[in-house]
């Protein structure tokens, strides 16, 4: 049986309403512009939902345009720069199923035809409404006797064209639908990459966020591998607006939560989501990931990744991305700032004044200039404050576990004894690796100086909370600021729970050292950036447990992603099938680290479909995809 494609025009081939454009053109400079183009979209809306009759939206429309035959190229022109963008990728649909297209629309023959002849539409296959002119080119009216300007007038074009095969409606508005409650269409796909509309969508036998979608459902060869729709999005713990609007605007399918999900809450989530978001609260576990059926790639909108288990993700061939920057500044603010407040115990002076006692005194208030800063663990962080907090006059001692290169005047330190030794201020930025539990307990407070500042801006599990309790009511700690707890609220509506509530000059707060709008902004942009890298063109920099390939862009050929477990002769295995099949490749790139391998083929277009089966097939195949 053959299909036939219906098309509507305004706001599915094109992403606007040609009439809200003609309005801006004909209008431009005239008092009454502002006002008449919202009653043009209200009455455009109105027709679109088929709360009022379309000719009375189409006529009361045509008043308000006052639009002229001269107005026409310059809107021409506009709408060629507005084609849906996935008809714009699908121009092979249009040259292959030139014979089964049709575009039947509301709007007007006298802009329509040039737009969608380009595409590759027949002539003879488009049907729209024809304006009329005066003696001066004043658009007057419109051919009363076309069917199009009637309600119901797709249906009854429809009807006369008499075709022999399955009708598929593919329209933004409830005139669209009315071919189907016609009886005259097999499916209407309610197209929503442009405008969603309710009523409209609740009467869809599918709903079609793109072009590639209906080609998708149908079988038909698109300009892409896989409809972006069909990849579903999960983001937790309140990803920043930007994070979201830029994964939505790729087209992913995205659904948003503001907490964090336990273990089993997440288990049942996980299922079918391709793309999930978390920020530090969020644990990944291997149950998770054994339930993470689809799960392609894992953004952490901050900087820590110990949450997530990163080898089960490796195992199962889903790459995980970080920022390992984004928000590293903020932190080292967060830290200089509690520094200078906890070294003058303005913490407890501030409560005491809220409780109106006036306690003016220097005694125990010091200045940080001249006084040593030990930081421990010199990575993004740790380097960062050492350089600030040198620059407002501190002495910055360092230790990390690996070599790290000083910088300014700072000191190197080689054990972590000495420098606990050493330090008037101690502060953590120590990555959250499992072996960084508890690596200061009450043996380590033992080695500090009397009347130390105590500083964990890191994560929560590196210092033992009871030994720093006994530490602050002895006063060898004289101020602490912690950011980050063992045990965290999932969200803001529930409880915290410590031992360190109440203590005197102790700044606690909610893991906040990243949580600045800057900050958020940044990860917002850097995250989505690096897995819309991931999924169009399979490059993995920054990824924190895949081999980091930069990928080139993708022309003209068939990316064969291949993903395995680093054995000895997988490529010699892919590239014998490459042989047999007499494949020509591109290009090929591969990187490998302990446990995976990571191959990528781009081959000429033409390839036979059992060649993918048999990629698939190869023993330690962790996961495979293509893109075009
Ligand atoms: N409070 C917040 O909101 C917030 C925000 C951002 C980052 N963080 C946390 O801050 C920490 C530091 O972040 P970063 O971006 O600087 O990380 P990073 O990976 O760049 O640096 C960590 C450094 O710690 C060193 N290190 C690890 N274990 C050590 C140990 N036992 N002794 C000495 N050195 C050790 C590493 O070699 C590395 O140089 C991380 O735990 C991160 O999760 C917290
Ligand atoms: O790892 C980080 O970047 C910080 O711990 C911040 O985490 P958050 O995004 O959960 O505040």
């Amino acid at each position: 049986m053959d299909k036939y494609f219906i098309i509507d025009f305004d706001s599915t081939l094109t992403r606007v309403e040609a009439m809200d454009l003609l309005a801006s053109i004909s209008l431009e400079g005239k008092p009454q512009k502002v006002a008449a183009e919202a009653k043009i979209k209200e009455l455009t809306d109105l027709g679109m939902n088929g709360e009022i009759s379309f000719r009375d939206s189409l006529k009361d429309r045509l008043l308000l345009l006052e639009a002229n035959k001269s107005h026409l190229p310059q809107l021409i022109n506009a709408l060629k720069d507005q084609v849906s963008v996935s008809f714009q990728r699908n121009t092979e649909f249009f040259a292959t199923y030139s014979d089964k297209i049709y575009v039947i629309s509301n709007g007007f023959k006298e802009y329509i035809e040039p737009i969608v002849t380009s595409l590759g539409v027949l002539p003879d296959h488009i049907f729209a409404n024809e304006l009329v002119f005066d003696e001066k080119g004043n658009v007057t009216g419109f051919d009363e006797n076309n069917p199009l300007s009637k309600d119901g007038g797709k249906a009854e074009v429809i009807r006369a064209l008499d075709l022999d095969g399955d009708i598929y409606v593919i329209g933004d508005g409830h005139n669209d639908y009315e071919i189907k409650a016609a009886g005259l269409a097999n499916r209407f796909y309610a197209f929503t990459e442009n405008v969603s509309r309710e009523k409209v969508m609740e009467k869809a036998d599918h709903i079609a966020p793109s072009l590639d979608e209906v080609l998708f459902v149908n079988k038909i060869a698109s300009a892409i591998s896989y409809p972006k729709n069909r990849i579903k999005v999960l983001l937790l713990e309140n990803v920043h607006p930007m994070g979201v609007a830029l994964l939505e605007n790729e087209g992913f399918s995205v659904e948003v939560y503001p907490a964090g999900l336990d273990e089993d809450e997440l288990c049942e989530k996980i299922k079918g989501i391709s793309i999930l978001g978390i920020r530090s609260k969020t644990q990944v576990t291997q149950k998770v990931i054994e339930n993470a059926n689809r799960l392609m790639a894992i953004g952490a909108f901050c900087i820590g990744t110990n949450q997530i288990d990163l080898d089960a993700c490796q195992d199962k061939g889903i790459a995980v991305f970080n920022a390992p920057f984004s928000n590293t500044r903020s932190v080292v603010e967060l830290a200089l700032g509690s520094i200078i407040m906890l070294i003058r115990n303005i913490f407890d002076k501030s409560i005491l004044m809220h409780h109106g006692k006036w306690d003016k005194s220097a005694s125990g208030s010091r200045e940080i200039r001249g006084k040593k800063l030990g930081i421990i663990g010199y990575g993004n962080i740790g380097a960062q404050l050492s350089v600030v907090a040198e620059s407002i006059g501190m002495d910055v001692y360092y230790y990390d576990a690996e070599e790290k290169l000083a910088l300014g005047n700072a000191t190197k330190v080689e054990s972590m004894e000495a420098l606990l030794k050493t330090a008037d201020v101690v502060t953590l930025h120590v990555d959250g690796r499992v072996e960084n539990t508890n690596i200061i307990t009450e043996k380590e407070f033992n080695l500090m100086k009397d009347g130390v500042i105590f500083l964990n801006l890191s994560r929560g599990h590196v210092v033992d909370i009871p030994a720093l309790k006994a530490a602050i009511k002895s006063k060898k700690v004289a101020g602490c600021a912690i950011d980050v707890f063992p045990k965290e609220p999932k969200s803001n509506n529930d409880p915290f729970e410590s031992e360190l509530r109440g203590l005197p000059n102790t700044i606690l707060t909610p893991h906040i050292g990243g949580s600045t709008e800057e900050a958020q902004v940044n990860i917002g942009q850097f995250v989505p950036a690096r897995i819309m890298d991931y999924i169009n063109t399979g490059t993995t920099t920054n990824s924190v447990n895949f081999p980091n390939l930069q990928l080139p862009r993708l022309q003209n050929a068939h990316r064969l992603i291949h993903i395995h477990k680093n054995v000895p002769g997988i490529i010699a295995k892919i590239n014998q099938l490459f042989a047999q099949h007499e494949i020509n490749i591109v290009g090929q790139y591969l990187k490998t680290n302990e446990k995976i391998g990571y191959v990528i083929t781009d081959i000429d277009k033409a390839y036979p479909n059992d060649l993918i089966k048999s990629l698939r097939d190869i023993d330690h195949t962790i996961k495979f995809r293509v893109l075009y």
